[in-house]
């Protein structure tokens, strides 16, 4: 690893007891924060997958930070992959369990079926967001160009249910 990605995993805090006690909450706002921290992950997210994608989709809301930031660093477009209720016109929606609950996604329909779509978000842990993103993308007729995130939890072993997923920072 690179002393600037290191540098940018050291910026990741974590939080005991958020948002529910016995939950380490691991926190990404500072990496965001930090001007070269951020192109580091960005780069290093991106490189496996460089040329094999049309487009970034980004699962809400931490999600959309990274897809967004990658999207421009690559020069394609975002598809958001929203909470359910936020989209105008959602094409697909899928219900899935979290760490802490349960959530249901949604997305709409703009490009053609067969685009190639990188899915990224800030954090694996259970693996049953990326999974449902996963899941929706494919309702979509999309094609997946691969998985990524910034850190993966691997005691919840996220990679049995959404993997292969590219990530940088393991915890
Ligand atoms: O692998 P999993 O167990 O599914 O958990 C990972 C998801 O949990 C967090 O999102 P959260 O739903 O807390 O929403 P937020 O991005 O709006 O904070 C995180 O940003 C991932 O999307
Ligand atoms: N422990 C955790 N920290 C931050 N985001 C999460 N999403 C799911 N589990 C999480």
């Amino acid at each position: 690893m690179t002393t600037e990605l290191a540098r940018a995993e050291s910026l990741i805090a974590t939080i005991p007891d958020f948002p529910e006690a016995g939950i380490q909450f691991r926190d990404i706002t500072p990496l965001f924060a930090d001007g070269p921290a951020l192109r580091a992950v960005v780069d290093a997210v991106t490189r496996p997958f460089a040329g094999s994608f049309d487009v970034v989709a980004g699962v809400e809301a931490r999600g959309f930070l990274l897809a967004g930031a990658i999207a421009n660093a690559a020069g394609v477009g975002l598809i958001p992959i929203r909470k359910a209720g936020k989209l105008p016109r959602p094409a697909a929606s899928i219900t899935y369990d979290l760490e802490y609950g349960t959530d249901k996604l949604e997305a709409a329909q703009d490009l053609p079926a067969g685009t190639r779509v990188l899915l990224v978000d800030d954090i694996l842990a259970t693996g049953g967001t990326l999974r449902a993103g996963q899941q929706l993308l494919e309702q979509l007729g999309y094609t997946l160009a691969g998985t990524a995130v910034l850190m993966e939890l691997v005691d919840l072993d996220g990679q049995q249910v959404a993997g292969p997923v590219h990530t940088l920072f393991e915890v």
